[in-house]
């Protein structure tokens, strides 16, 4: 049966020896307090599943109205606390005005071992269900934000590669798509990690189940505890509410750890054991909770090199990396680079309202000359920017702005000093300077309108 943390405070020292014997068996964790005074500080710091608390505490008091009036701040501080009243005074009178009050049981004095036992462990399945569902409202919420953020109901992600390099990966992901294997997805920044990933996990059993992502690359060092693990109120100075971690909100689905080469050495350990020993605990709790979820990881850096520098764990490694999956990058997917471009320009027309047919024959030349560094993402922003600056039907050369970017990748010799490239390359600078005003830039290139006209329509600028 799975045990609780329990806390007794009476003023009687032999009650509270005899009552922590006695309850050891139910017991992950047993604190006594003498001193009700004691008992917020310590509630505040640390949730406890049930706390027996003494009706009287002045010496000849018999009325109870200091159990009532810390039962009250008990409930303050947490309205889920599962709280069990003691007295030598048992009477129905008082037994029932503390449940109404909010007391879960009463146990008079002196009592009956097993009858006390059979109370305090109700009490604690009790505080077990309650605190479970507010994990599960917690998990709800979490789900409940990431769809709101989402904005529009997700729709099944689709993934464009016809390549064969993009071919042979999807293969591979549709023979794990049935397992529960842990992956490890490879590949430059912008190259889909994040969309591969998604992807998986539809394909995957557990689509019905959460999907929950965290980018250790976005998020400071300092709060990567607490977001994947969760805290207890209390944990630290700003946790004034517990708070369930991506780990938890995960439960039963897949969870997403991308740029997991930023993960710091003391936080793989604590990966690593939670992965073996498939339980965690959040900060400022003892108590741990099953860990049951589909591992998906992502990295733009070469782990192989940071384990040489001792910078990321081998056996880490070794449970992430069940099967990796290595992303291409763009510049090696062939005529996937168009059709990423055209189903780009189809979304960005429609997002901007704009009639565009497609992206003009010098335009496509350039898309295909650039090495695109940024891959997949680089072009998108690339074409959203084209299809909002064009003013034609059809996305021409100087909308994408690649021209600058390409003169500051190395050419060969040859290239280098071909007078077209470089005549080229002028007019669409001067063109761009001078916001598409013919006149002034026939007058900055030193030419007349029509010579202009006559370079534009041959370099389907
Ligand atoms: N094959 C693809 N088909 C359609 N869209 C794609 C494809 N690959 C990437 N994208 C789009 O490109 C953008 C960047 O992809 P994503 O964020 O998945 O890359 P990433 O590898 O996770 O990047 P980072 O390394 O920076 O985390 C996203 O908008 C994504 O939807």
């Amino acid at each position: 049966m799975k045990k609780g943390k329990i806390l007794i405070v009476d003023d009687n020292e032999d009650i509270l020896f005899t009552l922590k014997m006695l309850l050891r068996p139910l017991a992950e964790q047993v604190t006594t307090l003498d001193d009700p005074r004691e008992m917020l500080p310590l509630l505040s710091r640390v949730r406890h599943d049930v706390i027996l608390l003494d009706m009287n505490f002045r010496r000849d008091a018999v009325s109870g109205r200091e159990g009532f009036a810390w039962l009250e701040e008990i409930l303050k501080l947490d309205p889920q606390a599962v709280v069990i009243f003691i007295t030598a005074y048992s009477d129905t009178e008082k037994a029932v005005q503390a449940i109404k009050q909010g007391a879960t049981d009463f146990i008079p004095k002196p009592w009956q071992n097993d009858k006390l036992l059979a109370t305090v462990s109700a009490a604690l399945q009790l505080s077990f269900s309650r605190h479970e569902v507010k994990v599960l409202k917690e998990q709800k919420k979490t789900l409940e934000q990431r769809a709101e953020a989402l904005a529009t109901p997700a729709e099944p992600t689709h993934i464009i590669g016809e390549s064969a390099a993009m071919q042979a990966l999807l293969q591979t992901v549709r023979k794990c798509s049935d397992t529960d294997a842990n992956l490890l997805l490879l590949g430059e920044n912008g190259t889909g990690k994040d969309l591969l990933a998604r992807y998986i996990y539809e394909q995957s059993p557990r689509r019905t189940r959460p999907y929950i992502d965290i980018d250790l690359g976005s998020i400071p060092e300092s709060l990567f505890e607490s977001e994947l693990f969760g805290y207890e109120k209390g944990a630290f100075t700003d946790a004034r509410r517990p708070k369930p971690g991506r780990m938890e909100a995960a439960t039963g689905g897949t969870l997403f750890l991308n740029e997991i080469g930023n993960l710091s050495l003391p936080m793989q350990a604590k990966l690593l054991s939670v992965i073996e020993q498939r339980r965690a605990s959040r900060l400022g709790s003892t108590a741990a909770y099953p860990v049951d979820v589909r591992l998906i990881c992502a990295t733009n850096t070469d782990l192989y090199t940071a384990i040489d520098r001792r910078e990321f764990r081998q056996d880490l490694l070794y449970r992430i990396n069940t099967i990796e999956l290595r992303l291409p990058p763009l510049r090696e997917r062939g005529d996937d680079l168009f059709l990423l471009a055209d189903f780009f320009v189809q979304r960005y027309a429609r997002k901007y309202h704009k009639e565009i047919k497609g992206i003009g024959r010098e335009a496509r030349r350039q898309l295909q000359q650039y090495r695109w560094p940024g891959n997949v993402r680089e072009l998108e922003h690339a074409v959203e920017r084209a299809v909002i600056l064009t003013s034609g039907p059809m996305l021409a050369a100087r909308d994408f702005h690649l021209q600058s970017r390409l003169t500051h990748e190395p050419l060969d010799e040859k290239e280098r000093y071909n007078l077209e490239r470089i005549e080229r390359e002028s007019i669409d600078e001067v063109l761009r300077l001078c916001n598409g005003n013919i006149t002034l830039a026939a007058e900055m290139l030193g030419i007349t309108r029509t010579s202009l006209y006559r370079r534009i329509e041959k370099y389907k600028l």
